[in-house]
């Protein structure tokens, strides 16, 4: 008999390591990392999970082999998954939320926003990360709308921005502007992310703690004391290496 249940296009699963990023910094996760992208980020720091020449390295996975690597990682202890890509939010991932949630598992999406599906209203945590005009891509603020409508009433919803310069600083305050209920997370852009695939890239921390500084003068100048500036942890930690 064929199997007709959705199967999930999997780059790699990964963790527990920490969470690196913004609401949930510090957390230990397992993450699921699939494969493809409606965008193309300039600086995208996760080209081996959108770029077509990565191909190979995606498996279609059925939903239960997704879930028994997970349970495996975590060694069947409930520890928060996190739905990352690529673009998270092109895959079937209704039934493995729901799967995961009656063990006791909590899950966040790490999403651009532009795709919204009725399965946000199941996540426990939703992070909205709308591309700066750095990135060379254009957001659509109709589907950002879907995404949070999507959501209703149960996850709770951030607003996590990358910012390089001056416009990405204003397209995050404008971003925050737009929706003054999400909570905001800044974070500095590397600038130097792995290219094809090469990990061992060296990572310019300096010039990534520079920027972060720069970016904190700026938000306690503006007086924008909602908004939370944090590194990539484990980029600090880890540098470009693949799955940490
Ligand atoms: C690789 S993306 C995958 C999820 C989804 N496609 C998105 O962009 O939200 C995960 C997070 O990494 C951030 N990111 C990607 N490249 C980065 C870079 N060079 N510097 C800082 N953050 C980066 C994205 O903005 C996003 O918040
Ligand atoms: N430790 C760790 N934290 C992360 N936060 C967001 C990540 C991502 O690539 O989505 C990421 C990642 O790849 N590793
Ligand atoms: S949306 Fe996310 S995964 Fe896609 S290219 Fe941009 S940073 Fe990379
Ligand atoms: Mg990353």
């Amino acid at each position: 008999m064929t199997d007709t249940r959705p199967a999930i296009r999997v780059s790699e699963i990964f963790g527990p390591t920490i969470q690196g990023e913004g609401v949930l910094i510090g957390l230990p996760t397992v993450f699921i990392r699939t494969g493809g992208c409606d965008y193309r980020c300039s600086w995208c720091d996760s080209l081996h999970a959108v770029d077509n020449q990565f191909r190979h390295e995606w498996k279609m996975m059925p939903v239960d082999a997704v879930w028994q690597s997970v349970v495996a990682l975590s060694g069947a202890r409930p520890v928060m998954v996190s739905l990352s890509g690529g673009n998270p939010a092109i895959q079937p991932f209704g039934g493995l939320i729901e799967r995961g949630h009656a063990e006791g598992y909590r899950f966040a999406l790490e999403t651009q926003a532009s795709v919204a599906k009725d399965w946000f209203a199941e996540l426990d945590v939703l992070v909205l990360s709308p591309k700066p005009p750095s990135s060379e891509m254009r957001t659509d603020w109709v589907a950002f709308e879907a995404c949070i409508e999507a959501a209703r009433e149960k996850p709770q919803v951030v607003l996590k921005l990358v910012i390089f310069d001056e416009s990405d600083y204003a397209f995050a305050k404008d971003a925050a502007a737009r929706f003054p209920s999400l909570p905001v997370y800044l974070q500095p852009g590397n600038h130097t992310p792995p290219r094809r695939g090469e990990e061992d890239a060296a990572v310019d921390l300096a010039g990534i703690m520079r920027r972060m500084e720069w970016l904190i003068e700026k938000v306690t100048q503006d007086r924008w004391f909602e908004a939370r500036v944090l590194p990539q942890l484990h980029v600090l930690l880890w540098g470009n290496k693949r799955a940490v």
